[in-house]
């Protein structure tokens, strides 16, 4: 299981690696051409742009005016004017603002147009059309965010040159205080953008893979404690869960470099702006243009430095691998096959002298104060033998079926499966149980087959299995065991047969199938249990809804409430008036007579 799972990771990486050179490589060549395509709205949008840089210029230099000549000079009107004109301009900035919205918007949304002509065409080309609105959902994240992109690099700039040359115009001085913190704070933040990107990518595919196997295993949670895989599923998610837990520790490491560009650039200078106050103003600075420096750091340089940090760090590595993907050069999280359910140690029951399962004195209630569905049971089957359960409906077959399975704990007496105390941990290997609904997920057809196998299994055991169980028909229909099945587009019992081709190929000496053939015509049943029935070693318990099962099976239990009989199909039609009755309610009408 481990082994495998590292041979698909270094895979996963290889294939990645080998794509990130031409994704990587085109990426930036094709935005390039993409944006001289586009020279115009481009014109545009720096000229709203430049609109909204007046306000961003007037947000220090109107206050510092408002102070130095107006309101620390006496004179309110000139103060209020200024600080008028200040309002003004962040009216205008805010007009500009709307119109850089709008440019954005004719920037973007070709973008989007031309990735989703992309995606459906290759999605047409190559017939793949359930993977086309994965695709078209990634269209829109590309789309929003390289808005978000654009937005942030854009009010970046000219924010930054509005308050530049604000800080000049006050007082060059003010410059040299302001200027060297936050070009070390853009270097350190540069420095890291390349790394940052590089653990943020693989966060976010530890993340989707994370959660694309959730998002398989929850649903089939009661088929996984049915088939005993606790362990496997809990030792491929936990793996999963580590990785993410790997990558995010990687990422919050260059975090940490990331909150220190932000804070040299854009925090220190509010710092040193103070502690320079009194040599500044003993140096010809005026107290409005402190205040206006003060008002260029915290309210324009800070901010855009934090946007622009936490957009290009967080935005732009989301940008390559959704465009990567789009690209084709990357399939994103395929769900992890090998996450099934485990593996039975093949010499656990095979040849072993314990009986397949025992019963001891076994009786069980769904509560206390419940009557008890089984009591004082004691059943021993030999390895090797065919057993069907039969009954009235709630008579207690699966009840039967979950306590040998380990599923429910009896109140009295004791279980014993291949030997082994059940529950305990030898069990899960030791036992397959096969419900009535078969949980069959998305993937290829090998993938749902050899789910409850540690490891790849041969083609020719896949082939043998599929023609022995009855399921070969069918994966020729699906077009062969490298198809992708949608579990949704196949019948409850085409369902029922690939779980049935799956249990049959794991290695739990104990097949339990619970009403596991019910949607099956009588052939293809018979068929299916006369191969579990064949497995060398293999016990087989079928819950049996047909007359047809119970004659098959070697013995026969049948279960009453608290009563029950045990014998051949011959014995009891001497012995057990119920077993004749069920024998005689299940053989239809002209048949009878
Ligand atoms: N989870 C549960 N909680 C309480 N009672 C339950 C529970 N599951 C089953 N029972 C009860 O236990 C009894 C036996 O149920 P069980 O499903 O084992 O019967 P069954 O013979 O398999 O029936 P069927 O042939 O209809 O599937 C029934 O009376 C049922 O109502």
């Amino acid at each position: 299981m481990t082994a495998r799972i590292r041979t698909r990771g270094r895979r996963g990486q290889d294939a990645e690696t080998a794509a990130d050179a031409p994704a990587g490589a085109a990426l930036p060549t094709r935005g390039l051409r993409f944006l001289l395509a586009r020279r115009r709205v481009l014109l545009r949008l720096t000229a709203w742009s430049v609109l909204e840089t007046g306000q961003t210029f007037l947000i220090g230099y109107g206050p510092a005016r408002a102070l130095d000549e107006g309101f620390l000079r006496g004179r309110a009107d000139v103060g209020l004017v200024w600080l008028a004109v200040t309002g003004l301009g962040v009216l205008l900035g805010a007009y500009g603002t709307a119109r850089v919205y709008a440019a954005v918007a004719a920037l973007v949304e070709p973008l989007r147009d031309l990735l989703v002509e992309r995606v459906v065409t290759r999605g047409v080309r190559t017939g793949d059309a359930g993977s086309l609105s994965g695709l078209t959902q990634q269209v829109e994240i590309a789309r929003d965010t390289f808005a978000g992109l654009v937005m942030v690099s854009r009010s970046f700039v000219f924010t930054a040159a509005g308050a530049l040359a604000g800080l000049f115009t006050l007082a060059p001085p003010l410059l040299l205080i302001v200027g060297p913190p936050l070009i070390v704070g853009m270097a350190l933040f540069a420095a890291t953008l390349r790394p940052l990107a590089r653990r943020q990518e693989t966060f976010l595919v530890a993340d989707e893979a994370l959660a694309g196997d959730l998002g398989t295993v929850c649903p089939g949670l009661r088929d996984i404690t049915a088939t005993g895989a606790e362990a496997q599923i809990a030792a491929g998610t936990g793996e999963r869960v580590e990785s993410e837990l790997r990558a995010a520790r990687a990422l919050a490491h260059w975090g940490v470099l990331r909150v220190a560009s932000l804070t040299i650039g854009g925090q220190l200078p509010i710092v040193l702006l103070l502690a320079a106050g009194p040599w500044l103003l003993s140096h010809g600075v005026t107290a409005g243009a402190l205040v206006g420096a003060l008002a260029y750091v915290t309210q324009s340089l800070l901010p855009a430095l934090r946007n622009l940090i936490h957009g290009l760090g967080t935005s732009g590595s989301r940008l390559t691998v959704v465009l990567r993907r789009l690209a084709g050069k990357d399939t994103g999280p395929a769900r992890p096959p090998d996450t099934g359910p485990g593996p039975a140690d093949a010499t656990a029951g095979h040849g072993a002298p314990h009986p397949a399962f025992s019963l001891a004195s076994v009786t069980f209630a769904y509560g206390p104060a419940s009557a008890p569905v089984v009591q004082d049971l004691d059943l021993t089957l030999p390895p090797g033998a065919h057993l069907a359960v039969v009954g009235p409906s709630g008579a207690g077959k699966s009840t039967l079926t979950a306590l040998v399975a380990g599923l429910l704990a009896p109140s009295h007496g004791t279980i014993r499966v291949g030997g082994h105390p059940v529950p305990g941990p030898e069990v899960a290997a030791a036992r397959v149980l096969i419900p009535q609904e078969a949980y069959v997920f998305s993937g290829t057809l090998t993938e749902n087959l050899a789910y409850l196998r540690p490891g790849p299994v041969p083609g020719e055991e896949l082939l043998a299995a599929a023609e022995a169980v009855g399921l070969a028909p069918l994966a020729e229909r699906l077009g062969g065991f490298d198809a992708r099945i949608d579990p949704a587009a196949l019948s409850a019992g085409e369902r029922q047969l690939i779980a049935l081709t799956r249990a049959y190929l794991s290695y739990a000496p104990l097949a339990l199938l619970d009403e596991a053939t019910c949607h099956l015509d009588p052939g293809t049943e018979e068929r299916a249990e006369r191969a579990f029935a064949a497995r060398p070693g293999g016990t087989l318990v079928v819950v049996a809804h047909r007359i047809s099962s119970a004659r098959r099976a070697g013995r026969v239990l049948v279960m009453d409430g608290r009563s029950t009989a045990y014998g051949s199909h011959e014995e009891l039609m001497r012995s057990s008036g119920l077993y004749r009755d069920l024998v005689g309610s299940w053989i239809p009408a002209p048949a009878r007579r």
